[in-house]
């Protein structure tokens, strides 16, 4: 154990380590252990050794200050498995991921930005959802927490199709598939996260990747399709065109850049031809268009064509689109879902949202990017809900990119970093009372929304925050506000409205809501 001198816990058990000491709330335990013995230590998760971070001055000074130094990611058994250290989530911290995530934010910038693709095609979903509802209303009419979530998760996923495929999906049957492929790969997420600390647990491996790998395979397919139609208008392209043709969505200002990328031809070309992804279209078709690419280039235009980014590859494209669904759907949805369940345990607060709400935008017209700015108190309720629940209560684990002094501690390369960003949105020395719900402390004294504060970072920083943090909350906007616009929330159950155990949630990849019943009313 090279982590030389950083605190340890005081006891463990041999093969399990502190398991069970975290329990299923580690992050509750981590913010203890911190009063104890220092807002930074070590615990052992199975054998695996792993310092965590806690506290807003702490964490800020890693993830910003040593920003290079903490964005490495651990080598995770299952990720590694399925996405191979590809794409961007579970990638290194290196030149790949560098060009990936740079790609990645400005297309999401490109869709997400005012009147685009995303809000248009995130308000007829939400249109499509509202008519659903009203359909079924009757005074009995609840949900679940589950049916709100995959309600609303219907949403997200019909946007980050139209942002990576240029379109929804509009065939209800294989939507309804692909909807159950992305929440059977998130529960097989937290079940794979055993496989790192406890190597006994790897007898499952085949079973949980059999069933990772049918999501892989069905966006493969969906991204083949895509290259097909790529493949028939390639004539037309013009690479040298710097508008925006043919980049109408990510697949298309993908396959344009690397179609372009003139630096793959000798030694790299080979990695773009290699796919692993079990999709034999998928395989096809990029050998097709690597051919296709090959053909094309002459002495002429090999000196024109310049290549923006160098390290794209066919086997980065499906890891990329696989990030873009694993990230950017339940998240979001998770979180809409506890703002409706803090609406519901909180009346006061859902008559201040209704009457912004009516006063800004009446009771007809949906809402649109440019009201944002002036609804205050619903962004104060939105980052309130964040905050509470902060739904990666651990960050995605880190690790260290080479061997660092940190606050007098010696870590070495690769050490295995758990940063716990719940102890930041409970921090007592940045907010008052942090375990009480209070959307005002995000209001001004003129009344206007004021987000800065340290600990505030849902969406994490420094090198490796979240890339999606504007399209989210932009469709976080553009959901609730249509909802509580049209219904009124409450507890179908009045007693769980006081019920704190069932107010912490459940413990997931995320912090997800408690299993209660909600009773809509139309207004
Ligand atoms: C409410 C919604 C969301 C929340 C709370 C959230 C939060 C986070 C957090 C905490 C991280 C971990 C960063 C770290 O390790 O420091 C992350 C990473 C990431 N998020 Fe989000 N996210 C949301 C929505 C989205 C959306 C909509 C997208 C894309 C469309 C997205 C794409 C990503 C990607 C690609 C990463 C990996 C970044 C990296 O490893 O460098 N997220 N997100």
């Amino acid at each position: 154990n090279k982590i030389l001198n950083v605190p340890s816990i005081p006891w463990c058990l041999p093969l399990l380590g502190n398991i069970l000491q975290l329990g299923d709330r580690p992050y509750e335990k981590m913010l203890e252990w911190s009063k104890k013995y220092g807002p930074i230590f070590k615990v052992y998760i199975g054998s695996q050794p792993v310092v965590v971070l806690n506290g807003t001055d702490l964490i800020r000074e890693a993830l910003i200050d040593n920003g290079e130094s903490f964005a490495g990611r651990p080598h995770l058994y299952m990720t590694h498995a399925t996405l191979k250290g590809k794409g961007v989530i579970s990638s290194p911290y290196n030149f790949d991921l560098h060009e990936h995530k740079k790609f990645l934010q400005t297309s999401l910038n490109k869709f997400g930005r005012r009147r685009s693709s995303l809000e248009i095609n995130c308000l007829q979903t939400i249109r499509e959802t509202l008519d659903e509802y009203r359909e079924r209303i009757d005074d009995k009419f609840e949900f679940t927490n589950n049916q709100m979530k995959n309600s609303i998760s219907k949403i997200t996923s019909q946007n980050v199709l139209t942002m990576t495929f240029g379109t929804r999906m509009h065939d209800k049957k294989n939507f309804s598939h692909l909807m159950d492929l992305i929440t059977e790969n998130f529960e097989n997420t937290a079940v794979a996260a055993a496989f790192n600390f406890l190597p006994i647990t790897r007898i499952f491996k085949a079973f949980i990747l059999k069933n990772v790998m049918k999501c892989s395979e069905f966006l493969n397919n969906l991204i083949s399709e895509k290259m097909e139609e790529y493949n028939e208008i390639i004539d037309q392209i013009d690479y040298d065109d710097e508008s925006e043709k043919f980049e109408s969505n990510i697949i298309e200002c993908y396959l344009k850049e690397l179609m372009n990328n003139v630096c793959m031809i000798d030694n790299k070309l080979s990695d773009s031809f290699y796919t692993n992804r079990l999709t034999p279209s998928y395989n096809n078709v990029s050998r097709r268009l690597t051919e296709k690419r090959r053909s094309s280039l002459t002495i002429e235009n090999l000196n024109r064509r310049k290549s923006r980014y160098t390290s794209f590859s066919f086997d980065h494209l499906s890891s990329v689109v696989q990030d873009l669904f694993i990230a950017g759907t339940e998240t979001i949805s998770t979180s809409l879902n506890w703002a409706i369940i803090f609406a519901a345990k909180y009346p006061c607060y859902q008559d201040k949202l209704i009457e912004e709400i009516e006063r800004i935008l009446g009771r007809e017209k949906l809402p649109t990017e440019s009201d944002r700015q002036k609804c205050h108190f619903v962004e104060a309720f939105l980052n309130e809900t964040m905050r509470m629940i902060s739904s990666g209560p651990i960050l995605v684990p880190r690790s260290t990119t080479k061997d660092l002094i940190f606050k007098g501690y010696k870590l070495p390369e690769n050490t295995f970093v758990m940063v716990n960003i719940w102890s930041c949105m409970r921090d007592p020395n940045y907010w008052c009372d942090p375990s009480e719900f209070k959307p005002e402390r995000f209001i001004d004294e003129n009344g206007n929304f004021k987000g800065r504060n340290p600990a505030m970072m849902p969406f994490s920083v420094g090198n490796r925050a979240c890339i999606g943090e504007s399209v989210a909350r932009l469709q976080m906007f553009l959901i609730f506000t249509s909802l509580v616009q049209k219904f009124s929330f409450s507890f179908a159950n009045e007693q769980d409205s006081n019920n704190e155990k069932l107010m912490r949630g459940i413990p997931g990849v995320g912090l997800n809501p408690p299993h209660i019943a909600i009773k809509l009313k139309l207004r």
